[in-house]
């Protein structure tokens, strides 16, 4: 018997991680090749964006997606999140010329306390919602702040991306496959801040650190590139990533949903004062996935290189906290 569709929102959805995200969940590439999805599509009501979105819905329609099962065009994050049961939030307000960061948080703080009010006023009890749009971790926050009738965990924020980046760097420097790679952990913000730990990870069975046996290689090169990753795709590109933060965001949401067979990987999620970290900061862990849950990996060693990272990424985040704390 086919099953029944589920509602999955997408905001920013006229926008470029829009177009590398919807057909991907369409095809069936994010909940699985049975199982029937409802678009809920979120743009900006202004003309332009909808006009945008019109012609990105047409392509979806010719695409004849069989587990398409409906297809709703928004301009109100109350109807667009109506019985949702899975929401990316990927539009978002992007920095401006002359913009200071604190305006950046405000700007983002009114939008994601408005969906953060309409998760929690019509969105499924059980709704798992992934912040794509930066600042991701701390629009997370927001939103969870601003949904107090929802779970907190059903709030998580985007890190796969640098888990992804930090996959492959690895595999670039070892000659492995990024299949053979187990056990890899990004900790904190989704910034430059954000510390990508290869201590525990295992290829093809072998300690990583002990195969690239090379401190100053991690600390010099291989945490900046990832850092700034991102930055080094604007400065080539001209536009900020697109197909591979989509591409994370359906890793992401794959993964929470349908179970991650004990491997690990890394959620942005709200801590619940694992490794010291102040309850509700919405920060990157390793996890594991069962039977759409995650689980914090717990009672890893931290030393003291690497408590300085968490430390210097946590305090970031406390910042952007503190920064937005007036305005929810
Ligand atoms: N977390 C990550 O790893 C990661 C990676 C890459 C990009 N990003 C972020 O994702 C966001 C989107 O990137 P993009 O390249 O798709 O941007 P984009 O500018 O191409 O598209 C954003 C879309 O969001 C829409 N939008 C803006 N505010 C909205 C709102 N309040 N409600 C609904 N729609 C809204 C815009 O109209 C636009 O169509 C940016 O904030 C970017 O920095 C995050
Ligand atoms: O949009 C950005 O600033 C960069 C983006 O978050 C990325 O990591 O690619």
């Amino acid at each position: 018997m086919s099953k029944k569709p589920v509602r999955v929102a997408v905001t920013g959805a006229a926008g470029q991680i829009g177009y590398a995200l919807l057909f991907r969940i369409a095809s069936g590439e994010m909940l699985g090749k049975d199982q029937p999805v409802i678009l809920q599509l979120l743009e900006l009501p202004i003309e332009k964006a909808l006009e945008a979105l019109r012609g990105v819905m047409m392509e979806l329609e010719d695409c004849a997606f069989p587990l398409l099962a409906g297809m709703e065009a928004h301009s109100d994050p109350m109807t667009a999140f109506k019985d949702t049961d899975y929401a990316l939030l990927v539009g978002a307000r992007p920095r401006g010329p002359g913009m200071e960061r604190a305006d950046l948080l405000a700007a983002n703080a009114q939008i994601f306390t408005a969906q953060g009010k309409a998760l929690n006023a019509v969105a499924s009890r059980d709704v798992k919602v992934l912040v794509v749009g930066n600042p991701a971790n701390t629009n997370a926050y927001i939103a969870m702040k601003s949904a107090p009738d929802l779970k907190p965990g059903n709030f998580t924020a985007m890190l796969r991306l640098d888990h992804n980046r930090a996959a492959s760097q690895i595999a670039a420097k070892t000659g492995k496959p990024v299949s053979a790679i187990k056990k890899l952990a990004v900790w904190g913000n989704h910034s430059p801040t954000m510390y990508a730990d290869y201590r525990f990870a295992t290829i093809d069975g072998a300690s990583v650190k002990d195969t690239i046996n090379d401190q100053a290689w991690n600390k010099d090169v291989f945490l900046p590139t990832v850092g700034k990753r991102g930055a080094a795709i604007i400065a080539a590109r001209g536009v900020s990533s697109a197909a591979s933060a989509a591409n994370a965001a359906i890793d992401h949401m794959r993964d929470w949903a349908l179970g991650t067979h004990g491997e690990w990987v890394t959620m942005g999620v709200p801590s619940n004062g694992e490794y010291g970290i102040p309850k509700d900061v919405m920060f990157g862990f390793p996890v594991t996935c069962e039977n759409g849950e995650y689980k914090i990996v717990e009672g890893l060693p931290i030393d003291e290189f690497s408590q300085a990272c968490i430390d210097k990424t946590l305090a970031e985040l406390i910042g952007e906290r503190d920064a937005v704390q007036d305005l929810l």
